[in-house]
């Protein structure tokens, strides 16, 4: 069986990528871009034309769930977008594959409701990198050792959102192991705003936005003496393009929310 695949945000740098993958991939099919301009425009090898060559290019996900009926909504957008746009697909009955970081937990908990009262999956994952993924993991098997951890994450000065996805689903995996303590002196005094980063249940998040990084992230593990750190780097965005894969094939067998690619490898 083929898989239908729409994607959300297919102009972009994560979904131009994407749209690629799945083109290539012998079990699936690009059938519609969802988007807020261009309607009834096309894609074609990852440029917008008005001749009729290539995918569709629709604004009302309506429209493109009954001209194409995609099995999926892979999305690649920005922290305003996602939600409705998962919100919209459960509704239609298309099967939401996340990859855009900066849903809140509160999202979060009415999508896995809504997914799971229809009966349909919905996959959040915040990186689609298996590496990245066995760094979270990695880090998260030291934290049981090491508790005093700071988060440096380091991406592209393009990116909308800090902390993270990455870093956030981190700090909330280290959290599930970690007795919450305060790090640091407690009488540490801040003369610089945000010179300690961002504070998730103690452990520090530092977000660094440069031209020439792409996606990267150190976890530090302290101790008495010693310092751990667990480093992972994409240099390229086809290193996410097996975990995108992977996620819409498992989105198809799967009938509930799952919550990170760590579910599923
Ligand atoms: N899970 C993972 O492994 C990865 C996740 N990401 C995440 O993916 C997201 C996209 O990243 P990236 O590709 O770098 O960003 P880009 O800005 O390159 O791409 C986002 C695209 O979405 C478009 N867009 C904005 N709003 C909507 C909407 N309502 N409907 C449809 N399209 C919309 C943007 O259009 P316009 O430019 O006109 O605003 C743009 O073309 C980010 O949240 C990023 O954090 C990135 C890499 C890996
Ligand atoms: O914006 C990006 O580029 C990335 N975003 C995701 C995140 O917020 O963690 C995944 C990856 O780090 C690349």
């Amino acid at each position: 069986m083929t898989i239908r695949v729409a994607i959300a945000g297919a102009r972009g740098r994560m979904g131009s990528t994407a749209a690629f993958a799945i083109t290539e991939a012998p079990d699936m099919e690009f059938v519609g871009a969802l988007d807020y301009k261009y309607d009834g425009w096309y894609m074609n090898s990852g440029s917008l034309t008005q001749q009729q060559s290539g995918v569709r290019v629709y604004t009302s996900i309506a429209e493109l769930a009954q001209q194409v009926r995609p099995d999926v909504l892979l999305d690649l957008t920005d922290p305003e977008a996602v939600f409705p746009n998962a919100q919209k697909a459960i509704a239609l009955g298309i099967r939401p594959v996340i990859g855009t970081s900066g849903l809140t937990l509160e999202e979060i908990d009415q999508l896995k409701c809504r997914s799971e009262q229809k009966g349909l999956s919905c996959i959040v994952a915040p990186n689609f990198s298996i590496g990245a993924v066995l760094m979270m993991k990695f880090a998260t098997q030291a934290a049981h050792y090491l508790g005093d951890v700071e988060i440096i994450e380091m991406h592209h000065d393009r990116k909308l959102d800090a902390p993270s996805g990455t870093a956030t689903k981190t700090a909330d995996m280290i959290s599930e192991v970690r007795t919450p303590h305060l790090q640091g002196h407690p009488d540490e005094q801040v003369n610089a705003y945000g010179a300690r980063g961002a504070d998730v249940q103690g452990m520090k998040i530092h977000s660094v936005r440069l031209p020439g990084l792409l996606a990267h992230q150190q976890v530090l593990l302290g101790g008495e003496g010693e310092l751990l750190t667990i480093r992972h780097d994409s240099f390229d965005r086809k290193s996410f393009m097996p975990g995108v894969l992977l996620s819409i094939r498992e989105s198809m067998r799967q009938r509930q929310f799952i919550n990170g690619l760590e579910q599923l490898i």
